[in-house]
Order: C-alpha cells, then sequence, then structure tokens
C-alpha cells in the first residue's frame, strides 16, 4: 500500500496526477504543493467582466489520438461536457493557416490540389517532394534535427519554410536544434518502421496507447472535431480538477507552497518548505526540469546534471482586442519563418475559432500574437528588462504591416512567459531515459511527469500524468 504522495507543482501535469492517484483505493494522502497563488501553471484564461475570455497560454485542445481521447474522457468525468466549444474539421478555423513569407500571407496548402500544384511560396508541387520521399533510404541515426530529418526526406525548402515555421507554432523553438525523435515521433517511427513518412501515414504506426472512448470521445469522432476550448476558457480544466480534488479527504491542496529543497529519509522524502517540512512516501515530480533540479539532494548528481539541461524558452504573449471586423483573411492564424523576422512567431485569429469568447453585443477582433521563443533573447534581451510597452508596439505594428489593420487595439494584455516550453533537443529521448534508469537503479520514489519529459501539449502531460501513476501503482486506472 502506497500512504502518502507527494505532488509537486500545481499545474496541469501536477493536477492530472493528483486527480488519477484519487481514483485509487491505494492512495491514503495526497499532498500537492504549487509555489504559486494558484493552480493551473500555464492555463491561464482572463474573463473580463462583459464576458469576453482572453488565453495568455493554450488556446484549443485537440481530440485526436490516444492522448487526445484520454482528455476528453476527463473532461467528462469532470462535468465540464456541457462547456465545450468543438471546432470541426469542415470549419475556416481548420481549412485555412498561413505562413507570412516575403511580406504576404500564403494559404498553407491542403487537399489534393494543394498537392497536386505549385503554390507559392514554394516553388514546386509538394507532391513531387513527397513522391519522392518513398525513395529516400532511412537513417541510422540514433537522432537527428527536425532541420536535418526533413531536408533529408522532403527537401531543403519545406525544411526552411514550412517545417521551421511548424516547430515556432508548436515548440516556439528552433527545428535546428529540436530533436525530431522527442518532437515528432509519429515522423521518426514511421521513418524506423516503414522506412518512409508517406508509408508510415498510409500504413499507420501500430497500435498505440489502449484508451477507450468515452461517450464525449465518441461525439468528437462523428461531428469531427479538430480542436475544442471551453466556454469559461481553458483554465476550467484546473479550476475544475481543484474543485473535483477539494471533494476528497485524502487530498491536501497548498498554494503558495514553494518547494526548497527535499531530502531522502528512512522511508522516502522530506519536502522543505519556506516554513515547514512535508514528509512524503512518494514524490510524483510535475515541476520544470530546473526546478526540480535545484530541489533535489547532492547524492542525486546525475540526475541534477541531466535535468539542468532540459532548456526552456521564454514567450511574449500579446493579446489584442480591435473594434470590428478587421481581419483581410479567415482562418486559424498565420505562422512567420525565421528567415522572414526571427522575434516575431506567429498571431492567431482567436475570433476565428472561438467567437463565443468574443465580447458579446458588439462585432469585435480577439488576436494573440507570439513573440520571442528561442530568439527572446537575440531580439528583445534580457526578459527582466524589456518593457511591456515595446513588446505591445512590436505586436501591433505587426498586425499593422501582415495584416494591414490600421486602427488602434481598444484593449491589450501583454504576458510575458518566462521559461514557458521546454525544448527538447538531439539527445532528450537519450537523456529522459537515463535519468529514469537512475532512478530504477537507486531505488528513489520518485516519479518525473510534466512538460519537460514526455511532450509539451495539455493532452500529453496529462497522459504523462496518468503514466506516471499507473507505473507508481503497478495497475491500469
Ligand atoms: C503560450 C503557450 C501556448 C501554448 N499553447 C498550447 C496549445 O495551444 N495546445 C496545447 O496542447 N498546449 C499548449 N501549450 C503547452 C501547455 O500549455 C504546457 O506544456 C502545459 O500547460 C505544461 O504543464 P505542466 O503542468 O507540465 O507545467 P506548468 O504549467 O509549468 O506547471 C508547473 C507548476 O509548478 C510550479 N512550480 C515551479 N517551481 C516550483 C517549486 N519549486 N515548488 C512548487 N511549485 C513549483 C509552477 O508554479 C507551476 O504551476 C502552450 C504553452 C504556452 C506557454
Ligand atoms: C506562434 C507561436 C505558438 C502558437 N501556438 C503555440 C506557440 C508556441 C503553442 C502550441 N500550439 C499547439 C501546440 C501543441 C498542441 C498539440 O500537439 O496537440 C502548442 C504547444 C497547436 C498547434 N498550433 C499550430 C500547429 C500546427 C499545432 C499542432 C497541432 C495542430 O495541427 O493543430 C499552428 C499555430 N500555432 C500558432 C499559430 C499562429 C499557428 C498557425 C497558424 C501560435
Amino acid at each position: 500500500p502506497m500512504r502518502t504522495v507527494a505532488v509537486l507543482g500545481g499545474g496541469i501535469g501536477g493536477l492530472a496526477a493528483s486527480y488519477y492517484l484519487c481514483k485509487s483505493p491505494q492512495v491514503t494522502k495526497v499532498v500537492v504543493l504549487e509555489s504559486s497563488s494558484r493552480f493551473g501553471g500555464w492555463l491561464w484564461s482572463t474573463r473580463r467582466s462583459d464576458g469576453a475570455v482572453f488565453e495568455h497560454g493554450p488556446r484549443g485542445i485537440r481530440p485526436a489520438g490516444a492522448v487526445g481521447r484520454n482528455t476528453l474522457n476527463m473532461v467528462e468525468d469532470l462535468g465540464l461536457a456541457g462547456e465545450i466549444l468543438p471546432v470541426t474539421h469542415s470549419h475556416v478555423a481548420s481549412k485555412n493557416r498561413y505562413l507570412y513569407v516575403k511580406g504576404q500571407l500564403h494559404r498553407m496548402p491542403s487537399g489534393i490540389s494543394g498537392l497536386v500544384r505549385t503554390v507559392p511560396p514554394f516553388s514546386r508541387p509538394i507532391l513531387l517532394s513527397v513522391a519522392m520521399e518513398i525513395l529516400v533510404k532511412k537513417s541510422k541515426e540514433d537522432d537527428e534535427s527536425i532541420h536535418s530529418f526533413v531536408s533529408r526526406r522532403l527537401g531543403e525548402e519545406l525544411a526552411d519554410i514550412a517545417v521551421d515555421s511548424l516547430c515556432r507554432g508548436v515548440f516556439a523553438g528552433d527545428c535546428r536544434k529540436l530533436s525530431v525523435r522527442s518532437c515528432f515521433p509519429v515522423l521518426y517511427n514511421a521513418e524506423q518502421h516503414r522506412g518512409s513518412l508517406i508509408l508510415g501515414m498510409l500504413l499507420g504506426s501500430g497500435p498505440g496507447p489502449a484508451v477507450p472512448p468515452g461517450p464525449l470521445a465518441q461525439r468528437s469522432v462523428k461531428e469531427s472535431w479538430a480542436q475544442w476550448s471551453l466556454s469559461r476558457g481553458v483554465e476550467s480544466l484546473p479550476e475544475s480538477i481543484t474543485d473535483s480534488l477539494l471533494q476528497s479527504s485524502r487530498v491536501e491542496l497548498h498554494r503558495d507552497a514553494d518547494v526548497k529543497h527535499i531530502c531522502p529519509s528512512a522511508s522516502g522524502w522530506k519536502i522543505h518548505l519556506e516554513d515547514g517540512v512535508v514528509s512524503a512516501d512518494h514524490i510524483i515530480s510535475a515541476l520544470p526540469a530546473k526546478a526540480l533540479s535545484s530541489a533535489l539532494p547532492s547524492s542525486c548528481q546525475p540526475l541534477i546534471q541531466e535535468l539542468q539541461e532540459i532548456s526552456t524558452v521564454t514567450v511574449a504573449v500579446v493579446n489584442l482586442e480591435y473594434e470590428g471586423s478587421i481581419l483581410p483573411v479567415t482562418g486559424f492564424g498565420h505562422l512567420v519563418p525565421s528567415s522572414e523576422d526571427r522575434g516575431l512567431m506567429g498571431i492567431v485569429y482567436d475570433s476565428v475559432p472561438f467567437p463565443q469568447h468574443n465580447r458579446p453585443n458588439g462585432q469585435t477582433t480577439r488576436l494573440t500574437v507570439m513573440m520571442g521563443g528561442a530568439w527572446f533573447q537575440e531580439e528583445f534581451g534580457d526578459p527582466d528588462t524589456v518593457t511591456e510597452k515595446r513588446l505591445l508596439e512590436r505586436a501591433t505594428e505587426a498586425v499593422q504591416s501582415h495584416l494591414g489593420v490600421t486602427s488602434a487595439p481598444s484593449w491589450s494584455w501583454v504576458a510575458l512567459q518566462r521559461d514557458c516550453i521546454p525544448q527538447y533537443y538531439l539527445g532528450h529521448h537519450q537523456r529522459v531515459e537515463s535519468m529514469r534508469s537512475f532512478i530504477r537503479k537507486t531505488n528513489l520514489p520518485l516519479s518525473l511527469t510534466g512538460s519537460s519529459y514526455d511532450g509539451v501539449s495539455v493532452n500529453d502531460v496529462i497522459f504523462s500524468g496518468r503514466t506516471a501513476v499507473e507505473q507508481l501503482l503497478g495497475t491500469v486506472i
């Protein structure tokens, strides 16, 4: 029997792990320790008093695959199904995504005609690259950068423009440094197992984890959802998990509880906070890798070292509200390749997928400009000294030059999200493997979960929390 489990970090990863721990009668007590004054971590929504909703972190969650089904099952169990805002595959926000190249917006190619024709900014039909891809030999390397992988298999142009932008729009990162194996395991496995991406896509990559769909996940398939949000913003998800945890007498939730230091004790751990000590038999860490590394005792030196090598990037997220319908195009948003503008990664047209979050009564357009990422330092300098004014100006200038919007925003919010997205660089897979093997060999009662290890999406982080709990308890929940 597992007596007390301490969960470090009250972001979506820590909350999900606690939610799954509570499902097991084997656990007598769960103590959640969160350093800030609120739970949810990067899931952060501003609900304005007039009803408008603005996201400063994730804004759309994908229903597809085992991890997507798993989140929908949780959402349903929490009683949030009635608050879901689905966006179907046939919606313009799913069909239209743009690239801003050489001062112009280009719709990303899609469908058959997008494959067989030459569509700018590309200089030849994508189908040509795709057809040639089948002939490219498989790599023997253990890992490779995303840029190198795509240049090798699909050509330099797709790597420089499409994949460069894609990595900015998911990892806020540089595809020349990110690992294909850890960031896009589906692509890596397609080459490893089928010898080709195209064959991998056609033949499938074998069975993933078994997650039976509940009624809500079934509905998402029947109605063909591409992404979803919640009527009061994605922060409703951590709020609702927190509420459900508070129902259980086995759970203690602590905010303003900064974990300073953890040290092994006879039966587990002593966890040192600013103003007290918590004892636990096991720790599930859902902290960012660097935060865990600075709390560990020196006896864990190899672990400390490897945790420190997982870097992160800082993103400036600027929410803007404009009066009227001001967009020249309609769709999810546009991405900017690093060759066009290193500091400005992309703009989301939030009002298109989620008009329900606009101010009721009155036509407005909500946009989110994302800046910095792997290029933050070179473009803006030290995050501690950059001013909100400068970030806001840079964002509104981009809206003006990319979208031709000459009016000023009627409302804005600047959020400097420090170290918010971990970067899985070359060798990440190996590093995570080696950390977990150190933990096994030294019998440390510690599990690693959260966005630093097994995927950065909300779905991946929730699923990673579930896996940590299942492995700890040796059962399937
Ligand atoms: C701008 C942005 C946009 C994104 N968009 C999307 C999207 O559209 N779709 C999607 O699926 N994903 C998206 N993501 C990714 C996703 O939101 C994150 O990867 C995920 O929320 C990370 O959750 P986590 O619990 O692992 O980490 P965190 O949210 O970082 O949680 C860690 C928690 O630990 C706490 N903590 C830190 N140090 C200590 C300490 N010493 N003691 C106690 N507590 C501590 C922190 O305060 C925090 O609450 C986005 C992320 C960002 C930043
Ligand atoms: C411009 C910067 C960013 C934008 N969104 C994010 C950043 C850093 C963060 C983010 N967006 C997505 C994910 C992963 C979700 C998942 O895998 O389930 C994260 C961490 C979703 C996403 N956004 C875009 C793509 C291609 C994806 C992958 C999933 C999908 O195909 O839906 C494109 C995109 N992101 C941004 C813009 C402006 C944009 C494209 C027009 C913003």
